[in-house]
């Protein structure tokens, strides 16, 4: 097996006062990806970026980042990594090139391999290169937080919540340019409440919840393994109750289908697209002699599939 970009091993995390905000989290982040953490607000997801960042202590287990440990080998393990935080912090006086010009001098990256214009470029802030960063809307601060953690050209990039509170517009710039470096080879990771935007980037999703991992699979599988489909069926003529021949056939397959009447002309269809299809349903109805004016069909999405996972329930399971 190739070594992962971020391998995480039985981290633990209890902060001072008692809070236990991670627990034994097994994560092992592929090289090229783009990862997905998800999770419930207080999930701990901050928690294991900053353990990765440096800013926070574990209380207990392994990480490494690119094959180097962060207790070992911390200045290694910290130049693999360029993490753009939540929170937006700089230096009010100094204008986006010097911020960036500044943050290579830290790395100790000599002016002629220095990448400054064309990482402004990258993110859009060409223009405002030489303004002050303090007269940047807070998509271009966020734009070029994006910038400062490319810096160093790290293999990894970590976004937490980079598209909280950006226009649509802005997202989609900044999707691209993520998708742009991953196609480079830079290996990313995010968290997101936008899980529509996970479920369209990432390739893989773990999910976490009151600190403990729910799942970690590839998205395609995560959304497979939903396996529910809904249908709602809009009848012609109003009924009580269903037909025998219905209610006979729903009770033969009651584990893959159910139905519920919305109203006398509605009917919700919950199926297992595993084991039954949306043309079987529609037969058992048209052949019990009710005639059908509309049909509309609903996928099982992320969201299905999160809420499912994290409802309630920490240590969920779908199997
Ligand atoms: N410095 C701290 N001291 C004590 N408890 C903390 C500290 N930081 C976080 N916590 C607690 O640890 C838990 C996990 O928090 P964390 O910020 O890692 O979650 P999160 O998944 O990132 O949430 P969000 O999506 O809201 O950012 C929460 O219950 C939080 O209140």
């Amino acid at each position: 097996m190739s070594e992962a970009a971020i391998l995480i091993e039985g981290l633990s995390k209890v902060y001072q006062g008692g809070k236990q905000a991670v627990t034994d989290l097994n994560l092992r982040i592929p090289r090229g990806s783009i990862y997905g953490l998800l999770g419930p607000n207080g999930a701990g997801k901050s928690t294991t970026i900053n353990v990765l960042a440096g800013l926070v202590r574990k209380t207990a287990g392994r990480v490494s980042i690119w094959g180097f440990d962060i207790d070992q080998d911390p200045l290694n393990a910290r130049a693999s990594i360029g993490i753009v935080p939540q929170e937006i912090f700089f230096d009010p006086f100094f204008t986006p090139f010097e911020t960036l010009e500044v943050y290579a001098g830290l790395f100790g990256i000599p002016k002629h391999k220095r990448r400054t214009m064309e990482l402004l470029e990258a993110v859009h802030l060409e223009d405002k290169a030489f303004s002050h960063a303090r007269s940047l809307s807070g998509g271009m601060k966020r734009r070029l937080l994006v910038a400062k953690a490319m810096v160093a050209s790290p293999p990894v990039l970590v976004l937490d919540e980079p598209t909280a509170g950006v226009d649509i517009e802005l997202r989609q710039q900044l999707w691209s340019y993520v998708k742009k470096l991953n196609d480079q080879g830079v290996t990313i990771v995010l968290t997101t409440h936008y899980l529509e935007e996970a479920e369209q980037l990432c390739d893989r999703i773990a999910i976490i919840n009151h600190g403990h991992l729910v799942t970690d699979q590839p998205t395609r599988e995560l959304l497979d393994m939903a396996g529910d489909k809904s249908m709602d069926v809009v009848l012609r003529q109003p009924m009580e109750v269903l037909p025998s021949d219905v209610s006979d056939w729903l009770a033969r397959y009651h584990h893959d289908v159910s139905a519920e009447m919305v109203n006398p002309t509605r009917l919700h269809i919950r199926y297992d697209k595993k084991k039954i299809t949306a043309g079987d349903i529609l037969t058992v109805i048209e052949q019990a002699g009710l005639a059908i004016v509309d049909v509309s069909t609903h996928e099982a999405d992320l969201e299905d599939v999160f809420l499912r996972l994290t409802k309630n329930n920490p240590e969920a399971s779908l199997t």
